[in-house]
């Protein structure tokens, strides 16, 4: 469906390359998440992507179609959600998303509908100047879905917000995707990217590193261990076995049948932790 290759980009023209050989396809009805720390090059990506940044050097296309030859029946056909709310402040969110919709050459959706599905319906009325910075990101979000998009961009939709309201937003996202849409979220937060993504691309330094479902990454890059609680006499100690060491197969193998175990909890390696394994950065 959507396919980019050897991408590369230099906001200089100087030859310094904020991405270089960037490569990867998203295929229809899949979710890939962007991961990456701040400056690693998602937004430039994504904004070569969505024709806000001229294609320099590389291919990006849909459905075949090269990003440079995109017309407006491609823009009645993606939604796209920043991370820095770009709303009319003096509109209320009622009148922002009525306004957005009217841009749109195709069905558009019911603007009190996708407020009340992001918690925004009490709020309807106030001006989005008002709103809190959680409240203006779910207005972006909903504004995204407005025109019922076959292609999402989203970035960052649910960091700062509270767990619950996450969730709903979490579901909305799945519900997309339910329905057929193809989605690109970028994020720092390796949770959000686990639960929502049907492949991660680890991006640092202008690069792709690493490309896979959460799964075969951590299957791939994690340690597989396990945490053993044991009571020895009257005392409680804990142990870790690591796997794919024989030592530890053998050390864990006595464990088992000495029968003194409380607990046992295997241990998977998180993205996070195989993302600082691959590039020696954190995510934050
Ligand atoms: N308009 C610009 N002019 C010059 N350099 C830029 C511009 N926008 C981004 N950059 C540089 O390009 C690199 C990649 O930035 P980019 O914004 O794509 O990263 P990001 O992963 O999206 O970060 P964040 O998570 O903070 O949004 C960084 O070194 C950044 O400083």
């Amino acid at each position: 469906m959507i396919n980019v290759k050897g991408l590369y980009h230099d906001y200089s023209g100087k030859g310094k390359y904020a991405v270089s050989d960037i490569s990867f396809h998203i295929k229809k009805g899949e979710i890939l998440g962007f991961l990456g720390p701040s400056g690693a090059g998602k937004s430039t990506v994504q904004n070569i992507m969505i024709g806000l940044l001229k294609l320099q050097k590389g291919e990006v296309s849909y459905d075949g179609r090269s990003v440079s030859r995109l017309d407006n029946s491609f823009y009645n056909n993606i939604g796209v959600s920043f991370e820095h709310p770009n709303l009319y402040t003096r509109l209320t969110g009622y009148e922002n998303l009525k306004y957005f919709a009217g841009l749109f050459k195709v069905p558009t959706r019911d603007p009190m509908e996708l407020l009340d599905q992001v918690g925004l319906i009490d709020s309807a009325n106030k001006k989005a100047g008002a709103y809190s910075k959680g409240m203006k990101q779910r207005l972006v979000f909903a504004r995204a879905l407005i025109n019922n998009p076959n292609i999402l961009f989203l970035d960052e939709p649910t960091s700062g917000l509270d767990p619950t309201t996450a969730n709903k937003i979490k579901a909305m996202i799945k519900k997309r995707q339910e329905d057929g849409c193809t989605i690109l979220l970028t994020t720092h937060n390796m949770f959000a990217a686990d639960e929502l993504c049907d492949r991660v691309a680890f991006i640092n330094d202008g690069k792709i590193v690493a490309c896979d479902s959460p799964r075969n990454l951590k299957l791939q890059y994690g340690e597989k261990s396990v945490l053993v609680e044991l009571q020895e006499g009257k005392e409680i100690s804990k142990k870790i076995f690591f796997l794919d060491n024989e030592k530890d197969r053998k050390s864990f193998n006595e464990v088992v049948n000495s029968k003194n175990i409380q607990t046992i909890h295997s241990q998977e390696a998180t993205l996070e932790q195989i993302f600082i394994r691959l590039t020696g950065r954190e995510l934050a």
